[in-house]
C-alpha cells in the first residue's frame, strides 16, 4: 500500500516532471454549510507558491466557477481550471470550451424552474446556487436532508430531461450542466499534456473527482483522497493515499514543501 510519505518521494525526485492538482471545496477548504462562505484554509496559499517554484504544474480543478477560484487564490503561479475543466482562468480572462456555449439557454431555464421551485422557501434548507455556465441546488442546511434530497432530485431529474442538461451529484448538491464530454478526468490530461509533465498527483474528495481520479490512476500518477463526513462509498474506495481532511492534506503539502526547499 502507498503512503503519503512515498508520494512526496515520487514528485520530488524529479520535480519539474511533476504536478500536483486539487480540488478545491472539501480538499483545500473545509467544507462549510454556506457556499458562498468557502475559503482556503490559513497557510495554504503560502505552500501553493512554493509548490509552484518547483513543479511544472500546480492546478486547482473544481466544479466552482473559475473567476470564485480567482477570488479565493490570486497566485498567477497556480493553474485554475473551474466548471468541472470546461473553463480555465488565463491573463486575458476566462477561457471557455466552445461546446459549453450552446447550453447557455438551457442552464438559464434550469435556474429559473429551480427559484420558482425552492427559492420562496416552502422548503427551508434548500438553496439554489447561480454557477454562471450551470446551477446547483445544495440541501445541507434542510431540517431533514432524506425527504430535501428527494425533492431536489425528482426537480433535476425532470429539468435534466427537459432541457438536455446533465445532473452532476456531489455532497449534499446537485447540480445541472451542459452534457459535453468534458469531465474533471479531460480537464485534467488537458492539464497534463499543456504542462508537458510526467508524473502527477491528484486529490480529491467527491463524486465529481472521480474521472480525475481514474485519469490519474491510468496516467501513472497518485490518487490522493481526502476524506470527510460526506464522502461517497466509491470515493473512500478509489485505490489511493487517503487523508482525514484539509488541515491533514495541508500538513502533507507543508512537508512536500518543505522537501522541495531542501
Ligand atoms: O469541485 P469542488 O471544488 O469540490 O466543488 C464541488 C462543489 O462544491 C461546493 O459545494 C460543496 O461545498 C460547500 C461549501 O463547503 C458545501 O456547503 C456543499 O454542501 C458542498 O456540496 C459548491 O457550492 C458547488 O457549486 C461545487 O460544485
Amino acid at each position: 500500500m502507498r503512503t503519503a510519505s512515498d508520494v512526496i518521494l515520487r514528485l520530488t525526485s524529479d520535480p519539474a516532471r511533476c504536478g500536483l492538482v486539487m480540488d478545491f471545496d472539501g480538499v483545500l477548504a473545509p467544507i462549510v454549510d454556506d457556499p458562498s462562505a468557502s475559503a482556503l484554509l490559513p497557510g495554504a496559499e503560502e505552500v501553493l507558491a512554493t509548490l509552484s517554484r518547483h513543479f511544472g504544474v500546480v492546478g486547482l480543478l473544481s466544479g466552482r466557477p473559475a473567476s470564485f477560484l480567482r477570488e479565493r487564490l490570486s497566485l498567477d503561479s497556480v493553474v485554475l481550471m473551474g466548471s468541472y475543466g470546461v473553463e480555465t482562468w488565463t491573463e486575458n480572462g476566462i477561457e471557455v470550451l466552445p461546446a459549453v456555449a450552446a447550453f447557455s439557454d438551457a442552464v438559464a431555464e434550469a435556474e429559473a424552474e429551480l427559484r420558482r421551485l425552492f427559492d420562496s422557501q416552502s422548503v427551508p434548507g434548500i438553496h439554489v446556487e447561480s454557477k454562471g455556465l450551470a446551477v446547483a441546488v445544495h440541501w445541507r442546511r434542510a431540517a431533514d436532508r432524506a425527504v430535501a434530497q428527494r425533492l431536489v432530485e425528482a426537480a433535476t431529474t425532470e429539468i435534466a430531461s427537459r432541457t438536455g442538461l446533465r445532473r452532476e451529484p456531489g455532497k449534499l448538491v446537485e447540480e445541472l450542466r451542459p452534457p459535453v464530454e468534458e469531465d474533471k478526468g479531460t480537464g485534467l490530461l488537458r492539464a497534463i499534456a499543456t504542462a508537458g509533465v510526467d508524473v502527477v498527483a491528484y486529490a480529491g474528495d467527491d463524486r465529481g473527482d472521480l474521472p480525475a481520479f481514474a485519469a490519474v490512476l491510468a496516467s501513472g500518477g497518485e490518487a490522493l483522497v481526502v476524506k470527510g463526513d460526506d464522502i461517497a462509498p466509491e470515493v473512500a474506495a478509489v485505490d489511493g493515499v487517503q487523508f482525514d481532511g484539509p488541515p491533514a492534506f495541508l500538513d502533507w503539502m507543508k512537508e512536500l514543501a518543505a522537501h522541495l526547499e531542501r
